[in-house]
C-alpha cells in the first residue's frame, strides 16, 4: 500500500549482493510507477528507468533535453512504489563533473539504487544510432571520480557506460571499460555490443559486473537470458520494451476506435478494472477507513 516497505539503503545493499551472486538480474524499463508495480509482482529483479522512455514520454527525442529535476522526479516516483532496486539512466550526468556530483546526490535522495553515466559528448544520442562521439577517457574518468566521491551511501551503484564500440571499435571499448572500473565504477555498461562474443570479450576485460542492453531495433542481437547468463553478464535491461508494447497497443486501439465507432471490440485486450485495483492494492486502504473499499467489481 502507498509505497515501498524497504529503505533505499536496504534496497541498495540487496542490489549489491545480487550483483555479486553470479545470477543474471532482469530489469525491464518501467514507463510509469504502475508498470513498476507489475514488474515487481511478476518476479523481476529490478526496475530500470530509461532516459529514452522518459524523453519519449514527454514527446521529445533522446538528445539530452530532459533536466536533472525531471529525471530525478520521475525516477523517484518509480523507485518509491517498489521494493526492488531501481537503476536510472543519468545520461552524461547533466554537465561537467561538478554537475555529475550533484546528480548522484539528488538521485540518492530520490531513492534510486544506482545510476549509469555515459562517455558521450553533449548533446548525446541513443547509443544504437550512428554518428555518436565520445569524450576522452580522461574526461570520463573525471565524471566517474566526481560520482564516486559525491555519493553518501557506498552501496549506491555507479555504472559507467561506454559508447566507444560504435566509433572506436571493441578493443577501444574494452580498454575504456578497464579504465572506468579502475576509476571506481561499480559496473560497466558496454553499449551497442553486436553479439554474445562481444559481451564475452567485455566480460574477460573487467572484474566488475557488466550490464547488457537488450533494446529493440538497435545494433545488438536480442539474446536470451540463458545466453547472457552463460556469458557472465550480471544485469540485463529491456529499456523501451514495455513502452513500445504499450504504444503499439494504443495505436491499434485508437485506429479501431475510429473505424468501429466504439471500443467494445477492444475490451478483451484491456487490463480489467479488477486487475487494476488489485495492482493498486485498493482494498488495503480500508485500514484507514472501512468505507473506502466497500463495493464489488
Ligand atoms: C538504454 C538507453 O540509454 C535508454 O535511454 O533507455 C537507450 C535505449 C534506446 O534508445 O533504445 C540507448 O541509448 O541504448
Ligand atoms: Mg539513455
Amino acid at each position: 500500500m502507498l509505497h515501498a516497505k524497504k529503505s533505499a539503503h536496504s534496497r541498495r545493499a540487496a542490489f549489491r549482493e545480487a550483483l555479486s551472486s553470479g545470477r543474471l538480474l532482469r530489469f525491464p524499463g518501467a514507463f510509469n510507477p504502475l508498470t513498476a508495480v507489475l514488474i515487481t509482482e511478476l518476479g523481476f529483479d529490478g526496475v530500470y528507468v530509461s532516459g529514452a522512455v522518459l524523453s519519449a514520454d514527454l514527446a521529445l527525442p533522446d538528445i539530452g533535453l530532459t533536466t536533472l529535476t525531471e529525471v530525478a522526479g520521475r525516477a523517484g516516483q518509480i523507485a518509491r512504489v517498489t521494493d526492488l532496486p531501481a537503476l536510472v539512466d543519468a545520461d552524461t550526468g547533466f554537465g561537467e563533473p561538478m554537475n555529475v556530483a550533484r546528480t548522484v546526490q539528488i538521485l540518492e535522495d530520490a531513492g534510486l539504487a544506482g545510476c549509469h553515466l555515459e562517455d558521450q559528448v553533449n548533446p548525446k544520442r541513443c547509443g544504437h544510432l550512428d554518428g555518436k562521439s565520445v569524450v576522452s577517457t580522461e574526461e570520463m574518468v573525471r565524471r566517474i571520480h566526481a560520482a564516486v566521491t559525491a555519493r553518501r551511501d557506498d552501496d549506491f551503484v555507479i555504472c559507467a557506460r561506454t559508447d566507444a564500440r560504435a566509433g572506436e571499435g571493441l578493443a577501444a571499448a574494452t580498454e575504456r571499460a578497464r579504465a572506468y572500473a579502475d576509476a571506481g565504477a561499480d559496473m560497466i555498461f558496454p553499449e551497442a555490443m553486436a553479439d554474445l562474443a562481444e559481451f564475452e570479450a567485455m566480460r574477460s576485460a573487467v572484474d566488475v559486473p557488466i550490464l547488457a542492453n537488450m533494446t529493440e531495433f538497435g545494433k545488438s542481437e536480442l539474446l536470451t537470458t540463458a545466453a547472457l547468463e552463460s556469458a557472465g553478464v550480471n544485469l540485463v535491461i529491456y529499456p523501451v520494451t514495455l513502452l513500445r508494447l504499450a504504444m503499439g497497443a494504443v495505436e491499434d486501439g485508437l485506429r479501431q476506435l475510429l473505424t468501429d465507432g466504439t471500443q467494445a471490440g477492444l475490451v478483451d485486450r484491456m487490463q480489467t478494472r479488477s486487475r487494476l485495483y488489485e495492482l493498486l492494492d485498493y482494498p488495503a486502504y480500508n485500514t484507514f477507513d472501512t468505507d473506502t473499499f466497500n463495493f464489488r467489481i
